[in-house]
């Protein structure tokens, strides 16, 4: 399906507007490379923005589908969550080489200041593939080094729903967990669907590869390739509240589900690429 993209800044930062032939959008903004709506249908919104998102270089948009790279969370020596969220990446064109569809693709290469950070020399491409129901994004990361080159990685979807109630995240029933909100405490498998009763953070290593969230909005399913882990997030009303770019009763419309490699990270030789990318199918009437 034909994909164009045209520029459409955002809260005066330059990003695109993606368009597929049949409706379906979507916006990239060229900071952080960060998707911050996907529209499979003119109107159903089905990533969450805060109102209350900070714009400003050197801060995270919160919202959206932030690239986690090349740190996840505080696992390592630099700032959470890594650079390439506070990083300006460039747009290419659209291709399909990576993910076999057209994708609109952004890109980002070591520098001086991603160096003094990280040694490694690298290119990053983030590859946003839209089609009529389905939003594909795939991290491709080829090290350029002399020197194999370690990282660990996600991407942090920001699932809209219209509220807590009702939303449950299944997929995950099977499988045991690390509890964030208690030092990673190992978990056994719970039997039943997560629903977000209270701060919810979870890791979920070498996890199966599927997820569906339900809610009263409708049906989202989550597939990822590539990845390993998956990360579900939310921080429950007083850790929200607290949070200036959330806001008190924000957390009710959000939950994320991130496709993630944190538990063992990607090692590639000098010269190797790793590819993982995540997809979105809207399953609402
Ligand atoms: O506030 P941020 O740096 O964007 O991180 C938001 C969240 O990201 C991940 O989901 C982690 O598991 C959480 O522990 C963290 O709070």
């Amino acid at each position: 399906m034909p994909l164009t993209a045209q520029p459409l800044p955002h809260h005066g930062r330059d990003s695109l507007l993606l368009l597929t032939s049949d409706g379906a959008r979507a916006q990239v903004g060229l900071y952080g490379a960060q998707v911050t709506s996907w529209q499979p249908v003119p109107g159903r919104e089905r990533l969450y923005l805060s109102p209350n998102a900070t714009w400003t270089t050197g801060t995270a948009i919160r919202g959206g589908i932030p690239v986690v790279f090349p740190q996840f969370g505080g696992r390592g020596p630099l700032a959470k969550h890594g650079f390439a969220r506070l990083s300006d990446w460039r747009f290419l064109g659209i291709d399909a080489t990576a993910l076999g569809q057209p994708a609109a693709v952004l890109e980002l290469s070591d520098s001086a200041d991603t160096r003094r950070h990280w040694p490694t020399r690298f290119r990053a491409r983030l590859h946003v593939a839209l089609s009529a129901s389905a939003l594909r994004v795939g991290l491709e990361v080829r090290n350029e080094d002399t020197a194999a080159a370690t990282f660990t990685t996600a991407l942090h979807t920001y699932l809209r729903v219209d509220s807590l109630e009702g939303t449950v995240l299944e997929g995950l029933e099977r499988a045991p967990y690390l509890d964030s909100t208690r030092g990673d405490t190992p978990m056994p498998a719970q039997g039943e669907g997560i629903r977000f009763n209270t701060e919810t953070d979870r890791i979920y290593p070498d996890s199966p590869h599927e997820t569906v969230l339900h809610g009263r909005n409708g049906r989202v399913r989550v597939r990822m390739s590539g990845f390993k882990d998956t990360v579900v997030w939310n921080p429950g009303a007083s850790l929200a509240a607290s949070m200036a770019d959330l806001g008190p009763g924000e957390h009710e419309h959000f939950v994320c589900v991130e496709a993630a490699t944190v538990i063992e990270p990607v090692t590639l030789a000098s010269g190797e690429s790793w590819l993982g990318w995540q997809q979105l199918v809207d399953e609402s009437d």
